[in-house]
C-alpha cells in the first residue's frame, strides 16, 4: 500500500453526511481530513467522530480560535479530548493567547494561522495591518513560534521565507492550493500543489477542487500522484 499524501481535505460541507461521505472517500488517499467553522458550528464534537470514522485518519480541527487567553485556554481544552492531530488559533491573538493554547492542549499540535489566505495585499492596508503580505506572514509567524505554536499556517507563496524564518522543526500547513487551471474561488495567495510542496510546506490544505469534483476520492487520488511524481 502506498503512503498517503500530505493532504489535508478540507470538509466544508452543509451536513454531516456529505462531509463523513467525502471523508471515506478520500482517507485511501491523503493524510487528513480537516473540520471547519461549518461543521464543527452545526453538530459540535460528532463532526469529529463522524469524519474521522474507522479510520486511522489524522483531524485537523479548523476553529481559528481568537480571543482572550483565558477563553481561549477554555476552549483549547474543551476540545483537547477529541485528540484532533491540529488545532488553529490565530497569531493576531497575540503571544499570551497562543501560549494559552499550546499548555492547554499539550497532545494537540497548535496551528497558528498568520494571514488568511484570502487577502491580498490591498485588504492588509484596509485593515491596518502592515503588508506586504509576506512580511506580516513573517512577523506573525515568528511571533507565534515565540509563543510556542508548533505548526504555522501560511500561503504556498510565503512557505519558503517562513521556512527560512522559523527553521525546520516548525509543521508548515499551506492553503490557497489550486491544481493549475482550476477556480481560485475566494483565495487570493495561491500556488499548484506541486509548487506549494517545493516551497517546503509540510501539509497541503485543499478542499473545494477536491470536494466540488465530481468523484472526490478520484480528485484526491489525481493531486496525490501529481505530488509524488514531483517529489
Ligand atoms: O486555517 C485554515 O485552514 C485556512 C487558513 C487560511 O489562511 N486560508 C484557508 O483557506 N483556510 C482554510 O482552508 C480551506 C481552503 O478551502 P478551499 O479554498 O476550498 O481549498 C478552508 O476550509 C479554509 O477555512
Amino acid at each position: 500500500m502506498t503512503a498517503t499524501a500530505p493532504i489535508a481535505v478540507a470538509l466544508d460541507a452543509p451536513d454531516l453526511e456529505t462531509a463523513a461521505r467525502w471523508a471515506s472517500l478520500v482517507t485511501p488517499h491523503v493524510s487528513t481530513v480537516k473540520v471547519g467553522l461549518e461543521l464543527y458550528m452545526r453538530y459540535g464534537p460528532d463532526a469529529v467522530d463522524s469524519v474521522r470514522g474507522a479510520s486511522r485518519v489524522q483531524v485537523f480541527l479548523d476553529l481559528k480560535l481568537h480571543d482572550i487567553p483565558a477563553t481561549v485556554r477554555g476552549a483549547a481544552r474543551a476540545v483537547a479530548r477529541l485528540k484532533p492531530a491540529y488545532l488553529t488559533v490565530h497569531a493576531a491573538g497575540g503571544p499570551a493567547m497562543i501560549r494559552e493554547a499550546v499548555e492547554a492542549a499539550p497532545d494537540t499540535c497548535i496551528a497558528a494561522v498568520t494571514v488568511l489566505t484570502s487577502l491580498g495585499d490591498t485588504d492588509l492596508t484596509a485593515i491596518g495591518l502592515d503588508g506586504p503580505a509576506p512580511d506580516a506572514v513573517r512577523r506573525l509567524a515568528s511571533l507565534a513560534v515565540g509563543a510556542g505554536a508548533q505548526a504555522l499556517v501560511c500561503s504556498p507563496q510565503e512557505a519558503a521565507a517562513v521556512r527560512a524564518e522559523v527553521g525546520p522543526g516548525i509543521t508548515l500547513i499551506t492553503p490557497g492550493v489550486r491544481p493549475a487551471g482550476a477556480a481560485s474561488h475566494d483565495q487570493t495567495r495561491i500556488a499548484t500543489p506541486e509548487q506549494a510542496l517545493a516551497s517546503g510546506a509540510d501539509l497541503l490544505v485543499i478542499g473545494r477542487p477536491i470536494t466540488g469534483a465530481p468523484d472526490p476520492g478520484a480528485a484526491a487520488a489525481a493531486i496525490a500522484a501529481s505530488l509524488r511524481r514531483s517529489a
